[in-house]
């Protein structure tokens, strides 16, 4: 295989091991299997992260729909996910590989040590050969607890292990320049730093059966490549995906990554939903801090505290538009914060090592 990755993470859609009359597809499901068996006997580690719980609970039970949305997600996923894990632990036992099940929910990824904690799982199951088959767990997962899909999950399991590569597979070939099914659209096969305009050409419909759709594809993938990982989205559908991408051969979409960041500032770079203060900075300030040289937040550049915080915790900081522009551990609490606004020769509220840019 001719690109240079030693570990990756792999993420599975819905539509690629569903057919389209909403049963599990085995036959694919089988192939990926194989693929991966190809991959990790490369010496490659890999770590699967798979949709599809819902969907194969529903080639189980009939729902009535009596029940609301969330609840009829519970009822099939916690159905369907003991079949979809069956179904890869009896593939890869054909390869004499053992899988494990980890089900997560955004909650696992809030603080510092409950995140390492489920790194430190991670990396183990890696260490004794095992490959982690990682989904949300939608059993306890409700909506404002739910992450933005599966490729938001996957995002963040590519980040928090450094791996090299995350490879999306879903039902097309990558990200098309128009409408996918129009004739004339063409696969992008290259796009590097924050393309802003990509949301413009990408329809905001979903595949029958997927969560987020492409525009939050696109998003999460912009935001891994800036943090130092390769992602690659491709057709999960087409036969040997995995070993004609990994040998550079297969027309896809790859985000080129930038400079490799720190494990700190991945994990802050995946925080911004349980960031717990703001900070307005001044144009002046916003232009420095993300030019891209090291600096750090200095309180002369602040002009507002509009929520409060903790020494320790991390905050956002806004433009004079309320905009983002990146997250960071605050070294001081916004008591202190506040009587520095403005002020020259202060301590930095944010250290360089520990801010994010978000743009
Ligand atoms: N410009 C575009 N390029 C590629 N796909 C697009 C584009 N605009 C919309 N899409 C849609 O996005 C879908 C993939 O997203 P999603 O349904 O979330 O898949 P998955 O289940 O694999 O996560 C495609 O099936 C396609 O219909
Ligand atoms: N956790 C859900 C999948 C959610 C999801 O994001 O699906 P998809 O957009 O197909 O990757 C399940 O297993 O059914």
């Amino acid at each position: 295989m001719s690109l240079p990755y030693k570990k990756i993470v792999v993420k599975v859609g819905s539509n690629v091991i569903t057919q389209a009359n909403g049963l599990p597809d085995e036959e694919r499901i089988k192939h990926l299997v194989h693929q991966l068996a190809a991959i990790k006997a490369e010496g490659i580690e890999v770590i699967l992260v798979s949709s599809g719980a819902v969907a194969s609970g529903r080639s189980l039970i009939q729902v009535t729909e009596k029940q609301d949305a969330v609840t009829t997600r519970q009822l099939l996923a916690a159905i369907g996910q003991v079949k979809l894990i069956n179904t890869y632990a009896n593939f890869f036992a054909e390869h004499a590989i053992k899988c494990a099940q980890v089900l997560v929910t955004k909650e696992d990824f809030r603080d510092r040590a409950h995140y390492l904690n489920m790194k430190n799982c991670l990396q183990i199951l890696l260490q004794h050969d095992v490959i982690p088959v990682v989904n949300e767990n939608d059993v306890v997962s409700v909506t404002e607890l739910m992450f933005t899909d599966n490729d938001e999950l996957a995002g963040l399991i590519a980040s928090m292990l450094n791996v090299d590569a995350l490879i999306i597979l879903s039902n097309v070939n990558g990200i098309y320049n128009g409408d996918p099914k129009v004739s004339g659209s063409e696969v992008i096969q290259e796009i590097k730093g924050s393309v802003t305009n990509l949301a413009s050409f990408i329809s905001t419909g979903k595949s029958q059966f997927g969560r987020g759709g492409m525009v939050t594809k696109s998003t999460m993938a912009q935001k891994v490549a800036k943090l130092g990982i390769t992602v690659h989205i491709a057709n999960g559908t087409t036969n040997d995906v995995l070993t004609t991408l990994l040998d550079n051969k297969l027309i896809h979409t790859r985000f080129i990554p930038e400079k490799n960041k720190s494990g700190k500032k991945k994990w802050i770079a995946h925080s911004e939903a349980t960031a717990k203060g703001i900070v307005q900075l001044n144009n002046g300030a916003k232009e420095v801090l993300t030019s891209g040289k090291a600096t750090s937040l200095l309180p002369v550049g602040i002009i507002d505290i509009k929520s409060d915080f903790l020494k320790g915790d991390i905050i956002k900081i806004v433009d004079e538009e309320n905009n983002l522009i990146g997250l960071g551990i605050a070294e001081y609490g916004s008591d202190k914060a506040r009587e520095r606004i403005g002020q020259k020769k202060q301590k930095a509220l944010v250290h360089y090592d520990y801010f994010y840019s978000a743009i």
